[in-house]
């Protein structure tokens, strides 16, 4: 089944690497740090629940940072980030499953896993706290089904971030069971960041599930954008990497604090 509508030809070349990849070894068991205990300790303590993303390069990025992303985590934790994302993809993203390994060594936030995982047997790659799980890419020909995969990891003990775009993806990560859900504010048909989208698509995630703003977040005013729209944690990537990643993942962290 496709019935998701176009993707763009950066998009179609990652999800071909994606189909290419091959699972791990043994099935993995993870003891996770809870994401939703990590979003509420870091209201506790004031700061905007935000996660950090080590992302060293994308389709949509000019060059690659070449820092050790080991450092490059622990900074974005010493300014306050409440979780992290790493990126695992090679082709696309300089990602690697151990560079996730070590940064979840170094640190004691949760870490998501950001892969475009299709086939069960690619959660065996590697642990991480969170796995991403994204709608659109599911209904692809020939992938698992998101149910089944989010039942697949649960039982390996992941949490599962369930992206979205539409309402429609919405409902089908709802219905399949989805409690963490991501309104990915950039397009896969154009890459086109609007952050009106998480503003019409949030008011129909239910009241129980945790939510999150993905994508496409500049500045301060940006995470209090999503905030009012309902974001329970902003992600952040690209607006991160491009400076000191201590000094911008605090600028977000404490973007409320600047505001009152
Ligand atoms: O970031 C890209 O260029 C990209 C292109 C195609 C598919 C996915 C892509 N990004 C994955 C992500 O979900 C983002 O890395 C994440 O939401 C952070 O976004 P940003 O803050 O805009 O870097």
């Amino acid at each position: 089944m496709d019935t998701g509508g176009e993707i763009a030809p950066d998009v179609r070349s990652i999800l071909n690497a994606a189909r290419d990849r091959s699972g791990g070894g043994g099935r993995v068991a993870v003891d996770a740090r809870s994401l939703p205990e990590a979003f509420d300790t870091a209201e506790a303590d004031g700061r905007v629940p935000v996660i950090a993303e080590v992302k060293p390069t994308s389709p949509t990025t000019a060059g690659e940072r070449r820092d050790d992303p080991v450092e490059l985590a622990e900074q974005m934790v010493d300014g306050g980030a409440a979780a992290l994302s790493v990126l695992t993809e090679p082709e696309h993203f300089g990602g690697s499953p151990e560079v996730l390994r070590r940064v979840r060594e170094a640190v004691d936030v949760p870490v998501l896993r950001k892969d475009f995982v299709l086939y069960e047997e690619q959660l065996d790659v590697v642990e991480a706290d969170v796995i991403l799980l994204i709608v659109r890419f599911l209904e692809e020909e020939g992938t698992d089904d998101l149910e089944d995969l989010l039942a697949a990891a649960r039982e390996r003990g992941f949490q599962v971030l369930v992206e979205t775009h539409t309402e429609r993806e919405v409902e089908q990560a709802i219905d399949a069971g989805a409690d963490i859900v991501g309104v990915n504010n950039r397009d896969l048909a154009e890459l086109e960041v609007d952050l009106s989208t998480f503003e019409d698509v949030a008011p129909t995630v239910p009241e129980n599930v945790t939510l999150i703003a993905e994508s496409g977040l500049e500045t301060p005013d940006d995470v209090t954008r999503m905030r009012t729209a309902g974001a329970d944690a902003c992600l952040i990537g690209s607006a991160i990497m491009a400076g000191d990643v201590r000094e911008r993942t605090r600028q977000f962290t404490t973007s409320e604090e600047t505001q009152s």
